[in-house]
């Protein structure tokens, strides 16, 4: 039932886009009356050319040669109109609607994308989009022409002789009733098939960004095997879509033959009883056509609307789920800093005060000041980024930036203030230049080169064949780690925004290159006020403040030789760390 309601209320909204294209929308009418009009002319030029024959009226040719000359040229003529209106007006839906959907994505909170698997999204823009179009193209039209075709020849019909009329429509109800019963197995079964399609999509998206992991560890077997099942369920769903498609043909095609024979067996015992031309014979048996076609084809055309609604259904859902913004935010600078203070900070990614992952969080940092954060795996380092980046809420407690609560500040005006370069360097398809400049899309050339150069970019850039023209390939497969990181850093740079958030790679870079990417971090530094996931000795020992944290707890907070002092979780895990790795390049990280 209360899918049923979905299903209407998606109906109506893909309606409201259909209405933004009226005009095409009253061509396709008027093609529509066009062509089933063309149709039955089919049947009258039947009658015609039949009684003609019968009579011997061999005169008679040349006006009927004419008249099959014109209804075959406006047939075709119509034919392509219709055509090319229906893909316009789809095409048109479906950009729409692809072009609402991605600005709805892209206003999802990031809790959804904790929940979803981007493949499943993926299918919104995809398979579902498609069904979309088809439904406000073909389907809806088919849906409207078919009764009328259906209405015209029955009218037609009971002209020609209405005993043979009622006759033909008594099986419009039995199709439709074989059509309704197969239609809703239809649907249930594409219902399944769509799930396990987006749940092999998912798979496959998984493995395909994933080839490194794979090739390393061998997995290439098991995931062929994992893959064979995806797609044996598929073919076994499609299998028995099959089945009941079958079984839905030849039924009511026996229904249709059947019908047909006693039509056409009492039409010839009243051509042969002299109550019925042989010229209405012939049109009738055309109209005979065209009153059973629309009823065995209603019903899948009614079946592949539902599934369609219910691709839009699944664009809907997006388009409705809760957005962080109203519309699509514009990048933006935050012009001044003075502190940023969080208060007793409590999250928690369920929302329930039982399952906290940050307790009590508590600290001030000023303008200009480094902040360490350091401690065990788990510990709630990167939880504190997100919510420090506005990505979630806190649960309870409050981001303060300059007295102001994160709450009371649009949420741009309050990422603005953030910039941030993580551990795994995030980079977009596209040239060098593009991704530089996604941290300031407003930025020219000068400030560019500007910026690869402080992130000790520039030489590397201009070896390159294509310097900042260079593709990088698929999130910078074409560039090497620490490649990668200086131009994430240059990015940074070019953003320029007072806050800076630094996950320092744990990765292992080569000693020369951990040196330039750290060189190019330091200029980055300078003048901002940065908090950063610390696992390198000297970061913690420089910083203003640092802060131990365990288990969701800021458990110590102080400076490098405040927390010595004090001699607590700091201290240990401080020496531990000395002792295990040596004096040199200390992994903070317990
Ligand atoms: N999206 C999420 N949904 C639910 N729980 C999460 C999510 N992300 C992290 N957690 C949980 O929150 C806790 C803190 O994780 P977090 O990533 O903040 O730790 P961390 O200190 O950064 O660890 P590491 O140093 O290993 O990166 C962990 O128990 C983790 O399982």
């Amino acid at each position: 039932m209360r899918c049923e309601m979905n299903r209407q209320s998606s109906f109506i909204r893909l309606l409201k886009y259909m209405r933004r294209y009226k005009l095409l929308y009253v061509c396709l009418i008027i093609t529509m009356v066009a062509g089933t009009f063309l149709e039955l002319s089919v049947a009258w030029f039947l009658s015609l050319i039949t009684n003609a024959a019968v009579k011997g009226e061999v005169e008679a040719w040349s006006n009927l040669i004419l008249i099959a000359v014109g209804i075959l040229f406006f047939i075709a003529l119509n034919s392509y109109v219709d055509t090319y209106f229906k893909q316009k007006a789809s095409l048109k839906v479906r950009n729409d609607i692809r072009l609402d959907t991605l600005d709805h994505v892209l206003r999802l909170p990031q809790s959804y994308y904790d929940k979803n698997h981007s493949g499943e999204l993926l299918a919104r823009f995809t398979s579902d989009n498609q069904a979309v179009g088809e439904a406000s193209g073909n389907i809806i039209m088919g849906l409207l022409k078919n009764p009328l075709l259906a209405l015209c020849a029955f009218i037609y019909l009971l002209n020609i002789n209405w005993p043979l009329a009622l006759i033909s429509i008594s099986i419009g109800p039995l199709m439709i009733l074989v059509g309704k019963l197969f239609g809703e197995a239809m649907r249930k079964k594409s219902i399944i098939l769509q799930e396990a399609m987006g749940s092999a999509t998912s798979f496959l998206q998984d493995v395909l960004s994933a080839s490194v992991l794979y090739k390393i560890f061998g997995l290439e077997k098991k995931i062929s095997k994992q893959y064979q099942q995806y797609s044996t369920t598929i073919s076994e769903i499609e299998r028995s879509q099959g089945k009941v498609q079958g079984s839905a043909n030849a039924i009511s095609g026996s229904i249709a033959n059947l019908s047909f024979i006693i039509a056409i067996l009492v039409a010839g015992y009243f051509v042969a009883k002299g109550n019925l031309e042989v010229g209405a014979m012939l049109a009738f048996i055309q109209l005979m056509n065209y009153l059973v076609q629309p009823f065995s084809i209603l019903p899948a055309l009614w079946s592949n609307m539902q599934q369609a609604l219910a691709g839009a259904e699944r664009i809907f859902q997006i388009i409705d789920a809760p957005k962080e913004y109203e519309t699509l935010p514009e990048q933006g600078r935050a012009k001044s800093f003075r502190s940023l203070t969080i208060s007793n900070v409590g999250f928690s990614y369920s929302n329930s005060k039982e399952d906290l992952v940050l307790r009590n969080v508590h600290f001030h940092v000023k303008a200009g000041q480094t902040i360490a954060i350091v401690g065990g795996s788990g510990g709630g380092k990167s939880t504190l980024f997100k919510l420090l980046l506005g990505l979630y809420s806190p649960t309870s407690g409050r981001i303060e930036i300059d007295n102001r609560s994160g709450e009371s500040m649009a949420l741009r005006e309050y990422r603005d203030y953030f910039s941030l370069v993580p551990q795994e360097t995030i980079l977009f398809t596209g040239t060098i230049r593009d991704n530089i400049l996604d941290g300031n899309l407003e930025a020219d050339e000068a400030s560019v080169i500007a910026a690869a150069k402080k992130a000790n970019a520039y030489d590397f850039i201009m070896k390159l064949s294509e310097g900042f023209d260079t593709a990088i390939g698929e999130r910078g497969s074409r560039l090497s780690g620490g490649q990668k990181q200086r131009i994430a850093i240059a990015r940074a740079i070019l953003r320029d925004a007072p806050i800076l958030l630094l996950d320092e790679a744990t990765a292992a870079l080569d000693n020369e290159s951990e040196k330039i990417v750290q060189d190019a971090l330091a200029k980055l530094m300078v003048g901002k006020t940065t908090l950063v996931i610390a696992h390198r000795l000297t970061t913690v020992q420089n910083a203003d403040l640092i802060l131990v944290m365990e288990n969701g707890n800021l458990v110590e907070q102080g400076t490098h030789n405040e927390l010595l002092l004090a001699g607590g979780r700091y201290h240990s895990l401080y020496y531990t760390q000395l002792e295990n790795e040596g004096t040199e390049n200390i992994i903070m990280e317990a």
